[in-house]
């Protein structure tokens, strides 16, 4: 398949190689320097265009390749305030956009986990007050992670008594809220840690990453999977967890 590439930076490097290795070819990469070429670029010579930028250039990038028809993968995080304009477009060129906070098969195993566990403890929401850790490297611009506010909007669904994720240091904790902790280290490729934790005990899920490399795979899968497609799409249409 032809692939356009939007960001070079650690994990549009990492696609690329993925992309190689699978036997694709990258039409082109788009990244800051020549941001302007995505204007022009023909959309016939492009299958599926995968989106790794930053919080305040994906939401135009994607819209520009939607206009011109092509079918975008996006993981960028902290612009999904605007993710329904995205759907609209989408619909609208008659297109195809998939968009996970986290590509990981790991972590999409972990998501259907933590749904699980917030079931169960919901029984028990009187004895355990539920918070959350997320550990990243000390480049990323966003906080908290778009993989602990899916988490957390997990919580939220299956865990009563609790409606909203707060920041910790930048909101107040609250009862009803899960609070949620963004520790920034040197090289952290990304660590997300749930609890429940009760006077008498502290119950702990968490996942680890070694490298972007389970990351970088997924978005390659989704976006082979996406070829041909119209429509709107995330993990949970892809993986059969
Ligand atoms: N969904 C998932 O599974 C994952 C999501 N992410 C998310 O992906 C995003 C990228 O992460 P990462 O690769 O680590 O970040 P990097 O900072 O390493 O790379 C981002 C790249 O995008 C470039 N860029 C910035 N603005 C534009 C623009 N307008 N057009 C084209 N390129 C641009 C940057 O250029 P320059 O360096 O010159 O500024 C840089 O090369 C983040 O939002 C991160 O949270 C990361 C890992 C997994
Ligand atoms: O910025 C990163 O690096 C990562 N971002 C994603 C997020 O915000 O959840 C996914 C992963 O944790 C790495």
């Amino acid at each position: 398949m032809n692939f356009l590439l939007i960001g070079y930076g650690k994990m549009g490097k990492t696609i690329e190689g993925i992309l190689q290795e699978r036997g694709h070819r990258v039409v082109m990469v788009i990244d800051m320097d020549n941001r302007a070429d995505l204007e022009t670029l023909d959309p016939a010579t492009v299958d599926v265009a995968i989106e790794f930028t930053q919080p305040s250039s994906a939401y135009g990038n994607i819209k520009t390749c939607l206009d011109k028809g092509i079918r975008v993968v996006s993981g960028t995080t902290g612009w999904l305030d605007k993710k329904d304009e995205i759907e609209l477009t989408t619909k609208n060129n008659k297109t195809a956009f998939f968009y996970a906070s986290n590509y990981s098969l790991g972590v999409n195993i972990f998501f259907a986990l933590n749904k699980k566990l917030a079931k169960m403890m919901s029984a028990f929401n009187k004895e355990y007050k539920s918070s959350m850790v997320e550990i990243h490297h000390t480049q990323k611009l966003d906080a908290p992670s778009g993989t602990a506010i899916t988490l957390a909007e997990g919580v939220i669904e299956n865990f009563a008594g609790v409606d909203k994720w707060t920041l910790k240091g930048e909101d107040a904790a609250v009862d009803n809220g899960i609070e949620i902790e963004a520790v920034r280290e040197p090289e952290v490729p990304g660590t997300h840690e749930v609890t429940y934790e009760s006077e008498i005990d502290r119950i702990d899920i968490k996942h680890t990453a070694h490298s972007r490399k389970g990351f970088a795979l997924g978005a390659v899968l989704a976006g082979e999977w996406l070829h041909q497609k119209e429509g709107i799409f995330g993990m949970e249409d892809m993986l059969d967890l």
